[in-house]
């Protein structure tokens, strides 16, 4: 693959690089009018999250820590077990923290479903969740999503941290890919 044909493989651009810059900066001013007054610690889910965090954080005008988790669902080769395996913990105590996960979308509902309850159990004073995509005709478990910036039809998708074959992570936009990226 050339780098020069990175771009032509997305075959429909849903999100440019304004659209999601904007979105992230309404979403940040949302989540500063509810947390005004509280400490905030925002987790992000490696990998895909860090380009929404890089921007995210940036958004913001107040104060915020940020913390990372690594995550691997698995079973059977396939997501669907429902098991969620830690790859590296937060390095915080979350106990009294206020804290919003951060994701760059939401597939199944599985990962973001079981690291809510992981934390919830760390006694933090909340924990609420923040996405860029969901897909909700994809969604297998009821997951509570204060935050989400588009909800998108059932397709897969890469760019800004979402991967194919962990590739296309760091297109400035998000898309489908050609279908000869697949054969
Ligand atoms: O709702 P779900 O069906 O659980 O899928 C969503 C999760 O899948 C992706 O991560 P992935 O495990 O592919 O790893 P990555 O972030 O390193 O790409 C994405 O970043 C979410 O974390
Ligand atoms: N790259 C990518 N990863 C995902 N993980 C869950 N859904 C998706 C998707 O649509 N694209
Ligand atoms: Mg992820």
């Amino acid at each position: 693959m050339d780098a020069a044909d990175v771009p032509d493989d997305l075959v429909n651009v849903l999100f440019t690089e304004e659209q999601i810059q904007g979105r992230l900066r309404e979403l940040a001013v949302e989540i500063e009018t509810d947390y005004a007054g509280k400490d905030l610690l925002i987790v992000g889910i490696l990998r895909g999250a860090v380009m929404v965090m890089a921007d995210l954080a940036r958004s913001f005008s107040r104060h915020l820590e940020m913390d990372w988790m690594a995550v691997s669902s698995y079973g059977s080769g396939t997501k669907s077990s429902g098991v969620v395996r830690i790859l590296k913990d937060l390095d915080t105590d979350i106990s009294g923290r206020h804290v919003v996960i951060v994701d760059e979308i939401i597939d199944t509902g599985l990962t973001l479903s079981w690291l809510t309850a992981n934390l919830a159990s760390r006694t933090p004073a909340s924990v609420e969740i923040c996405t860029l995509l969901r897909k909700p005709e994809a969604l297998t478990m009821q997951v509570d999503v204060k935050y989400v910036g588009w909800d998108i039809p059932n397709e897969f998708v890469v760019g800004y941290g979402l991967d194919y074959r962990e590739r296309y992570r760091n297109l400035r936009d998000i898309g489908t890919l050609a279908p000869h990226v697949y054969s």
